[in-house]
């Protein structure tokens, strides 16, 4: 199943400098791993924000649920997740 994910962080100002880096080493490794399992799907910056879109590719929401609720920043971070199915026009067999 696909899923369209929007994440906004929002790491607090008063966060240890070190422990904040610790954080955010320990998400990139959690995501690297998961893009080459190929459930992390694509991952890209949104220009001029601390955010991302992701594509997850997954067995069904609560194998979602379990990936987003352990991202290292998941505490620090506001995530909208939609569901995705392929369009009736598209011209591609697959989502790819
Ligand atoms: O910087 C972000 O968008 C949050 C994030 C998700 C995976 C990662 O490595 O950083």
């Amino acid at each position: 199943m696909l899923f369209h994910v929007r994440m906004d962080v929002k790491i607090p100002h008063d966060l240890p400098r070190e422990q904040a880096a610790e954080i955010l080493a320990r998400e990139k490794a959690y995501s690297q791993e998961l893009q080459r399992s190929g459930k992390w799907r694509h991952i890209w910056r949104l220009a001029g924000e601390y955010a991302n879109f992701s594509i997850f590719d997954v067995q069904d929401n609560a194998e979602l649920h379990a990936i987003l609720s352990g991202l290292p920043l998941f505490p620090f971070m506001q995530v909208t997740v939609t569901p995705l199915l392929r369009h009736p026009s598209a011209i591609r067999e697959d989502d790819s």
